[in-house]
């Protein structure tokens, strides 16, 4: 098992990463002084409960807590204030206070869409991330939590930080190889925007990430959770660095959004937004080995790497221009330098990003 801190000055929170440790979540939340005399909400989905829930709710009974399950329909459509609503519904007829905990126990749907229920509930309850996908290693570290709307990816939310963050990997051995390939991007994205020998390695090591060798795994998120951890420790709220961890995001939220939610995966449209923001490097100058390296690292990972043609230019933009990287009329773009370095560049102007979607169309066409 190996613990992490995610240091946010005033307070700081642990990531737990090992096996079995969703039956050791009674003691986890003891040692975190989590109330047993208020009742706990887990909230999950309808393909997690019938794998996880039981240990969970069992292991928090024995340790002294009585709990409330709502189990939301699996897939990104529960991230919306209707879903929002029945969480909340469930939490009020189950009695929460102010002293209960919500639990994520899920990917990052759950993660996101608990997470803004705790942060809502009564201005604020304990929360606590049980992460079950690769992609969550990222979601479940550093606080945003959100609802989508229909125009617009995360655009109703907070920045409300876990009391921890326990992640059992064990879970992971029961994921759908599409979702273990979408989790790896993001992964990906870590190396990419901070370390060139982590992303390396990833390439080194693609196959076994991708048969889910549990020692490659524990490897790769607690390093991605390590790089993620210490990014939020030094902008917590985004006023700066943070922002690095949007690589692909510009693009890849617009793509998520226009296409319909749950069309593609977060990890699939952000791999495309990777591919295009190394394209738009490459039009301003950096070598095309940058675009070529990146691309075949995610396409390694079974990843897309083209614009699909069915997705209009026009809603492409247009959704873009909804987003929260949309600010004083700027598009705020990540952009690599090299692999394992990125810029923070507000000065892209919407017909760069208008010839990659055209050139990554292009290259869909030689595939
Ligand atoms: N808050 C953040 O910082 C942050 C970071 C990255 C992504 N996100 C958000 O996370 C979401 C994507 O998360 P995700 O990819 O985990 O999606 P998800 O929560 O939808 O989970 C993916 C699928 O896997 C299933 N599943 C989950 N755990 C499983 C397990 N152990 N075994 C079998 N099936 C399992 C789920 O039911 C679902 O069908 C997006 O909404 C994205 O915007 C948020
Ligand atoms: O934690 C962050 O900061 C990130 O940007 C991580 C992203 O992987 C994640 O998808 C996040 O939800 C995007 O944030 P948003 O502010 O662009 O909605
Ligand atoms: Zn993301």
């Amino acid at each position: 098992m190996r613990t992490l801190q995610v240091d946010l000055g005033e307070r700081s929170y642990p990531i737990y990463i090992g096996g079995g440790l969703l039956s050791q979540a009674g003691d986890y939340f003891a040692r975190h002084g989590l109330s047993a005399k208020s009742p706990v909400l887990i909230v999950t989905d309808d393909n997690v409960a019938p794998l996880h829930l039981k240990q969970v709710e069992e292991s928090l009974r024995q340790a002294g807590y009585s709990t409330v399950v709502k189990i939301v329909p699996a897939g990104e459509k529960s991230k919306s204030l209707d879903v929002f609503e029945d969480v909340m519904t469930a939490a009020i007829e189950g009695g929460l206070d102010r002293k209960s905990a919500v639990v994520a126990l899920g990917g990052g749907v759950v993660g996101d869409l608990a997470g803004f229920v705790a942060a809502s509930y009564m201005r604020g309850v304990p929360f606590v991330q049980m992460p079950t996908t690769i992609l969550a290693h990222d979601s479940s570290v550093g606080g945003k939590v959100a609802v989508n709307h229909r125009l617009a990816k995360n655009m109703i939310g907070a920045f409300y930080q876990p009391e921890m963050v326990l992640y059992d990997v064990d879970t992971l051995q029961t994921l759908p190889e599409r979702e273990v390939r979408a989790g790896l991007a993001e992964v990906v994205k870590h190396g990419l925007i901070w370390d060139e020998a982590f992303t390396s390695w990833c390439r080194e090591h693609t196959a076994e990430l991708l048969a889910l060798d549990p020692e490659a795994l524990g490897y790769a998120l607690t390093k991605g959770c390590e790089i993620k951890a210490h990014v939020v420790s030094r902008d917590e709220r985004e006023n700066g660095l943070r922002a690095i961890l949007n690589l692909g995001h510009t693009i890849g939220h617009a793509i998520e959004a226009i296409a319909g939610y749950g069309e593609y995966l977060h990890g699939e449209a952000i791999s495309i937004g990777m591919a295009a923001a190394a394209l738009i490097s490459v039009n301003r100058g950096a070598d095309r080995s940058l675009y070529e390296e990146t691309t075949s690292i995610l396409r390694g990972f079974g990843l897309p790497t083209i614009m699909p043609e069915q997705l209009d230019e026009d809603k492409i933009i247009g959704a873009m221009m909804h987003d929260k990287k949309f600010k004083e009329q700027q598009l705020v773009f990540i952009l690599p330098k090299s692999i394992g370095k990125v810029e923070i560049v507000s000065d892209v102007k919407v017909e760069e990003v208008r010839r990659v979607i055209r050139e990554l169309k292009e290259e869909g066409q030689h595939v």
